[in-house]
């Protein structure tokens, strides 16, 4: 397994299959890359499924272990079985979709290899889905969710971002999961790194304390240090706190991922991306270390999967340093990786 300077393993890729979508969620950082496109806007700039596969194959050679396929709109590539049907062995396979696409697609993508769906949904409430989505597909997203369910793709975990407009919403989203086995929940922190916006955040620290005085049971993920909550689901004499065991099934599962500002969770971070056109990014947060794969032949992927992996930093607390209380890009990078040329 290749190993950056920081000592983090890389264990897992992040693909970007398009940069189009149906959607347009007021906060998308298009995985680091700017605004999405429309749905039927032109492809010829995305990876072709070969293209994809050579990455994964030699990420695979590397020993990466988890690939997750999200975009823009990954459920808008009509090669998305194929794809996933020609992961390399031995790779665990998951997708992050708006869920629109899922009814009627689930069956196919399982049968294809297809393990694990996150599935983004803000709000309970379709008119504050709606304001914050820009669409009105809410039932669709619903009706995604249980064709996942159905196909055998749980545990399904939902995501919302965490927004002052919507965050009166939170209890009824554990609620929602806690009462449904197979569903989980994942509390986004905004990230405003690259939208901007920062006003629109909540403190996080809030909803930490408010799950833990709910929770039965709490833990911590190795993958950035996140922090797990598990609601309900008691069985035997009382609450797992009490004594009692606590059932996995039928408990609700909610996960904080919390990374702005959080040099924990940058230390813990093991995974590398890929753009829709082909470039490696050693970051989410960052748009000056793309590198491109060039024509992504074989030998072109493992040497810039390398250098990507040997240029790797932590974002908070590396490449961004705190000074009187400003997060600032420490001067050491600011002329480090050249913009790539096409
Ligand atoms: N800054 C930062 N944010 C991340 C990172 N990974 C995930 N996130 C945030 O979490 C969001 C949801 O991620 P998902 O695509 O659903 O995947 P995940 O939850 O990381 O992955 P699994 O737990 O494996 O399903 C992302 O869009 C980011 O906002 C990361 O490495 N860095
Ligand atoms: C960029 S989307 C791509 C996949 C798919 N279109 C979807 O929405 O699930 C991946 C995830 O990023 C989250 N996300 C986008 N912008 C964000 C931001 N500024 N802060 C936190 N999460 C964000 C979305 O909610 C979604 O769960
Ligand atoms: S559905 Fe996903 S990619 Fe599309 S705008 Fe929303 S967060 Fe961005
Ligand atoms: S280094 Fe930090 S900000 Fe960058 S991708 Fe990893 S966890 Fe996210």
């Amino acid at each position: 397994m290749l190993v950056d300077a920081f000592d983090r393993e890389v264990s897992g890729v992040r693909v970007s299959l398009t940069d189009r979508c149906n959607f347009d969620c007021v906060y998308c950082h298009n995985e680091g890359l700017g605004d999405t496109r429309g749905p039927m806007a032109p492809r010829d700039h995305e990876m072709t499924a070969d293209d994809v596969v050579r990455f994964l194959d030699v990420a695979r050679e590397f020993d990466v272990d988890a690939v997750k396929f999200t975009g823009g709109e990954p459920m808008l590539r009509e090669d998305l079985a194929e794809i996933v049907r020609r992961v390399p062995d031995g790779m665990e396979v998951s997708m992050t979709t708006n869920g629109t696409f899922l009814p009627g697609r689930a069956p196919e993508l399982v049968d294809a290899g297809l393990e694990r769906v996150n599935v983004s949904l803000d709000a309970l409430d379709p008119e504050q889905f709606a304001a914050v989505t820009q669409s009105g597909a809410f039932d669709r997203v619903l009706e995604g969710v249980e064709a996942a369910l159905d196909a055998g793709l749980d545990p399904v975990k939902l995501n919302m971002v965490l927004l002052r407009e919507t965050a009166a919403q939170v209890p009824e989203m554990v609620d929602f999961v806690a009462d449904r086995p197979g569903l989980r929940l994942q509390l986004l922190q905004y990230m405003p790194e690259l939208t901007g916006n920062p006003e629109w955040a909540v403190d996080v620290d809030d909803v930490h304390e408010w799950l833990a005085e709910r929770a039965d049971r709490v833990e911590t993920r190795e993958m950035h240090g996140r922090r797990r909550y598990w609601i309900g689901g008691g069985s035997g004499d009382g609450p797992a706190d009490d004594g009692g065991e606590l059932d996995d099934e039928t408990a609700g599962m909610v996960e904080v991922v919390d990374p702005v500002g959080n040099e924990d969770f940058c230390a813990n971070c093991h995974r590398v991306r890929v753009t829709h056109d082909g470039k490696l990014k050693g970051c989410l947060n960052r748009t000056d270390d793309l590198r491109s794969m060039g024509e992504m032949t074989t030998e072109e992927i493992r040497e810039t999967f390398r250098e990507t992996v040997a240029n790797r930093v932590p974002y908070y607390g590396e490449y961004m340093v705190e000074e009187d209380g400003e997060w600032v890009v420490d001067e050491k990078y600011l002329d480090a990786v050249p913009e790539p040329s096409d």
